[in-house]
């Protein structure tokens, strides 16, 4: 792959990841706009479900600073749509600008418009490249993946992709100091909170919320403009949850659910459209969603002294994460 093609790659990954979270039940696609000399001219991503896809963004932005006669290849992590849902084909948007060079980073998972984006380029006369998944392309092709991974196991599953994000101190107990409820430094909370930003719904227990009365909430990073409000899901055996925390927690802005039986909880996610959550529970909850595998990624945070945390990311079937788009995590 030419190095301006990388390099317009990790932009359009970089335009997609900062929509994540805000796009569901569509997924977070980036495109960017280069001339022949490889100078990217325009990128856009995706914002939220019903407006103008990547494609369209990076077209418009570039009509918009005088430059679209000068647009030549369009990079983009996802196939182009051949379909009019809420808004046009994207294929037919590219083929109405002068661009006639397409870089593909993955077909679209979703079984309805597989081949229909790439085939039609080509059939127009576009020279279409669709990234390997080995050899000096798989790396990037694994990082427009994991842009996707929750929306294409949602779409295969109609469940959600669970990550679990664990604190642990030195001796690896979870529980923190007396009178506090965090441990780790800064930087992973900055981290834990753009996860929050990132993920649809948050799982917790009720032994967490007796402990802390976790906020849950995304504080320490701006919030997407315009994004759907959160789910809580509550896991409780009993059935019985604070109401004032519940009072709490639904002033914030959380849409809540309180799941009584684990093993039900991915489809109550699933049905509420949710396709990225994350688990901030305790070391009982954990230990049952670890036992009955009901986790697809784990982060780990080890705090180690004035700051100095590690992260340990396991992944339960192959090489894909969206733990990926966090740049701290990619030697993880
Ligand atoms: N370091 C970290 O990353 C984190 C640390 N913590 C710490 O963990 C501690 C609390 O941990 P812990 O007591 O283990 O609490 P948990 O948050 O794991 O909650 C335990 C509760 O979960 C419910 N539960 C357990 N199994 C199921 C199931 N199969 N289906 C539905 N509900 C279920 C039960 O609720 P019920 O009793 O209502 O039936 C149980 O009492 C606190 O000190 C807190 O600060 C908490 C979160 C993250
Ligand atoms: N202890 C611990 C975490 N714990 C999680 O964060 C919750 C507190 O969230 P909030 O009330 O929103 O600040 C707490 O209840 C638990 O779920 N997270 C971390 O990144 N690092 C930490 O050291």
């Amino acid at each position: 792959m030419p190095p301006a093609i990388a390099r317009a790659f990790r932009a359009a990954v970089d335009e997609a990841a900062r929509h994540v979270g805000a796009t569901a039940p569509n997924p977070p696609v980036g495109c960017a706009i280069l001339d022949s000399e490889g100078t990217i001219l325009a990128t856009g991503g995706h914002h939220r479900a019903g407006t103008p896809h990547a494609e369209v963004q990076a077209i418009n932005q570039c009509r918009e600073r005088g430059l679209l006669a000068r647009a030549h290849t369009a990079v983009v992590t996802l196939e182009p749509c051949n379909h009019t849902g809420r808004t046009g084909p994207c294929s037919l948007a590219l083929l109405a600008t002068p661009i006639r060079s397409v870089w593909i980073g993955v077909r679209d998972p979703n079984p309805h418009v597989e081949g229909g984006g790439a085939d039609t380029l080509r059939q127009r006369g576009c020279d279409v490249h669709v990234l390997q998944p080995t050899g000096p392309q798989g790396p990037m092709q694994t990082l427009c993946r994991s842009l996707l991974a929750p929306f294409t196991h949602f779409m295969r599953t109609g469940q959600p992709w669970i990550t679990v994000k664990q604190a642990l101190d030195a001796h690896g107990s979870m529980v923190p100091p007396a009178g506090r409820t965090t441990f780790t430094s800064a930087a992973s909370l900055d981290l834990a909170h753009r996860l929050r930003r990132a993920t649809d719904a948050v799982i917790t227990a009720t032994g967490t919320i007796r402990a802390d009365q976790p906020g849950l909430d995304v504080r320490r990073v701006p919030d997407h403009p315009g994004r759907a409000p959160r789910i809580l899901a509550i896991c409780t055996r009993t059935g019985e949850v604070d109401e004032a925390y519940l009072t709490a927690a639904h002033n914030r802005g959380f849409e809540i659910r309180v799941c009584t039986d684990i093993t039900a909880l991915p489809d109550m996610l699933g049905q509420a459209g949710v396709t990225w959550a994350m688990v901030e529970a305790g070391p009982k909850l954990l230990a049952e969603i670890e036992a009955r595998g009901l986790w697809h990624d784990w982060l780990s945070i080890t705090a180690g002294p004035d700051g100095t945390d590690q992260y340990a990311v396991r992944v339960r079937a192959g090489d894909v994460t969206p733990l990926r788009l966090f740049p701290e995590l990619d030697a993880a």
